[in-house]
């Protein structure tokens, strides 16, 4: 029997797909706050996605390699119930903020992660994505899941590439506890599509039966 795991959106930039991941049954989403990212969004867009949101649907605030004052700044103006560092942020830097956290890793051969994982033991989950050399995430890409090893010491967030296609498959074959899509559920970048995001909600049970 397979633990249906957690489904987190990410890239949001719109109220009114904050409004449809609700409806739709999604538990987490993610504001890229970085400034290089086609889906990063100002402070005051950030306040209005979350405005849009239900109690209980988490939001989660993404960074790579931002200045303490940044991730300070957003903490200060929007409600968000998580941190996510997505580039090569510290242990130390990460736990400085006394929130919870992400530490997402891009998954290649050759990195340890269970090494990765040992050194970010703080964190609540570890979000492994993809390698696409000079792009931090949201890149669409999979990459080989055989890369993972059997047990971590971290709860996983599977992320990178997926889509309703793929989804179920994935979920079958790695077992996390969480699975992250942005690109898979978008038209374009930022824009996410109800029907979509229903498609991969419902791929996500279906590796349940
Ligand atoms: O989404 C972005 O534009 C982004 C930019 C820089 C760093 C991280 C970014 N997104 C992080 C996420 O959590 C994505 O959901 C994850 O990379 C998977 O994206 P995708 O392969 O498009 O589903």
């Amino acid at each position: 029997m397979i633990e249906t795991p957690r489904i987190k959106v990410c890239g949001l930039t719109r109220a009114q797909d904050a409004h449809d991941c609700a409806r739709l049954g999604v538990d987490a989403i993610g504001l890229v706050f970085y400034p290089d990212s086609p889906r990063h969004v100002t402070l005051e867009q950030a306040r209005a996605v979350v405005a849009a949101l239900p109690p209980f649907v988490s939001v989660v605030a993404l960074f790579v390699d931002p200045a303490p004052a940044q991730v300070e700044a957003v903490l200060a103006a929007v409600p968000v119930d998580m941190l996510q560092f997505h580039g090569d942020e510290s242990p130390d830097f990460c736990r400085a903020f006394q929130r919870p956290y992400l530490k997402a890793v891009r998954v290649r051969p050759g990195l340890d992660l269970l090494d990765y994982a040992g050194r970010h033991a703080g964190a609540r989950g570890l979000l492994c994505d993809a390698f696409v050399p000079g792009q931090a995430g949201g890149t669409g890409a999979t990459f080989d899941w055989r890369l993972l090893p059997p047990a971590l010491p971290l709860p996983l967030i599977l992320s990178g590439g997926l889509d309703p296609e793929n989804v179920t498959d994935a979920i079958r074959r790695v077992r996390p506890a969480a699975v992250d899509v942005s690109s898979g559920v978008e038209t374009a970048k930022g824009i996410k599509d109800a029907a979509k995001i229903a498609a991969f909600i419902s791929g996500v049970h279906d590796a349940s039966v």
